[in-house]
């Protein structure tokens, strides 16, 4: 089990440089008021790092407000807060959970869950707005009018790795990314591809049958190019139906909720050539059904897709194939665990429903699936570079069990 305080690790990093970066930028991103400022600010003392670098003690992980503000707390008492709030400090528990609570506790301080005058205000909705209105995203929503020029299956592969290296632009990493680990897209690699596994399974599923939902990870970069690839997918029948399932609620900075995927789905509409066509396809299948939207509460869950409900994991098990893109969807489909990075991704993805692609790029420690000569050039360059091909987000996997 990843644990969230263990000296030297990512995970502690996380705890200890990012997280009070982004209290701060959440605390300049709206004009809140002193009590909400002053919640951010007692989030940001009760999480700070240990005195010592290698302790895991300190205060221990802080309860939620009763009552409305706390609309789903039989959920985390089914998730486990009898185990760690109020008992365990913020450096002793699974990564995971530390991370989860603190985003919920964010939630918390800035009102989102009311009542009053601050409910349902994304305290991320700075970020992802400048996000979208920026140059990059223009720049590849233009590219789109390049795709006429490929052969079908380029227009795939293309489609798949925009999705898939969309996945780079996370709000979050991008909060202590600095000239040291920036990805160099010189040095990127995809570090296992079964994406033509991938297209055969969709090719051979029967024809106006295929069902590919898509666990969505960040919002803006992210989920352009999602959307935009499951467009592809209907448009081209190899998905008679997509299920774009989201967060209920922001998390992890820049996750996509439903308020966010309208918001890409207009800035794509108002671009021109291809991508505005793309727009309004978009808007007419989710006024048709062909793409529906879903925010279970479990993808806010601090827990392993193995432990996933019988409602998601019916849904699921009826997917002609399920996306799951980004890190943490990789994280919680194999388990927050030192794996050795070798291990088979069939038999650490066995529980899963049904057949499923994880779209990811490396971002924390967690991995599976590579073989041992291309594990041992990484560990080495980690080694003589001093970033760890782990967490810098220059690598990415397309890893398949269909
Ligand atoms: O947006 P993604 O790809 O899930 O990445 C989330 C990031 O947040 C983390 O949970 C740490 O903040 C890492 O796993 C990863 O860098």
């Amino acid at each position: 089990m990843v644990m969230s305080g263990t000296p030297g690790s990512f995970a502690r990093s996380v705890l200890t440089d990012r997280h009070p970066v982004l209290l701060r930028q959440v605390a300049d991103g709206h004009p809140y008021p002193p009590d909400v400022r002053r919640a951010l600010d007692a989030l940001a003392e009760e999480t700070a790092a240990p005195a010592a670098a290698d302790a895991t003690d300190g205060p221990s992980m802080g309860p939620l407000p009763t009552g409305a503000a706390f609309p789903d707390r039989e959920l985390w008492e089914r998730w486990g807060v009898a185990h760690y709030v109020g008992r365990k400090s913020w450096y002793d528990v699974p990564f995971l959970w530390a991370e989860n609570w603190f985003y919920r506790r964010l939630l918390a301080a800035v009102g989102w869950f009311g009542p009053g005058p601050w409910q349902g205000v994304d305290p991320f909705a700075p970020v992802k707005r400048a996000e979208l209105a920026g140059a990059e995203v223009a720049a590849e929503l233009a590219a789109l009018d390049g795709l006429d020029a490929l052969a079908p299956g380029e227009r795939d592969q293309a489609l798949l790795r925009a999705a898939l290296w969309g996945n780079r632009a996370d709000l979050g990493f991008r909060l202590t990314a600095d000239a040291g680990t920036t990805p160099d897209s010189a040095a990127s690699a995809v570090l296992a591809d079964d994406s033509p596994a991938l297209w055969r399974h969709l090719a051979a599923a029967p024809p106006g049958t295929a069902a590919v939902h898509l666990i969505a990870d960040n919002a803006g970069r992210e989920l352009i190019p999602d959307l935009i690839l499951l467009d592809h997918l209907l448009n081209t029948g190899r998905a008679a139906t997509a299920v774009l399932h989201v967060k209920p609620y922001p998390y992890f900075v820049s996750d996509a909720t439903t308020a966010d995927v309208l918001e890409c789905v207009r800035r794509i509409g108002r671009a021109p050539g291809r991508a505005g066509e793309t727009g309004v396809r978009l808007r007419e299948a989710l006024g048709d059904g062909r793409l529906a939207i879903r925010t279970h509460p479990f993808f806010c869950a601090p827990l392993p897709y193995a432990a996933m409900p019988g409602d998601l994991r019916a849904e699921l098990g009826g997917a002609t194939v399920t996306l799951l893109k980004g890190d943490l969807n990789y994280r919680r489909l194999v388990g927050d665990r030192w794996w050795p990075p070798t291990s088979g991704f069939a038999a650490a993805t066995a529980y899963f429903p049904g057949p499923l692609a994880a779209l990811r790029t490396l971002k924390s420690d967690v991995v599976v699936g590579l073989d041992a000569a291309t594990v041992a050039g990484l560990d080495a360059d980690s080694r003589t570079t001093g970033t760890s091909w782990r967490t810098s987000g220059t690598y990415a996997v397309v890893q398949t069990r269909t």
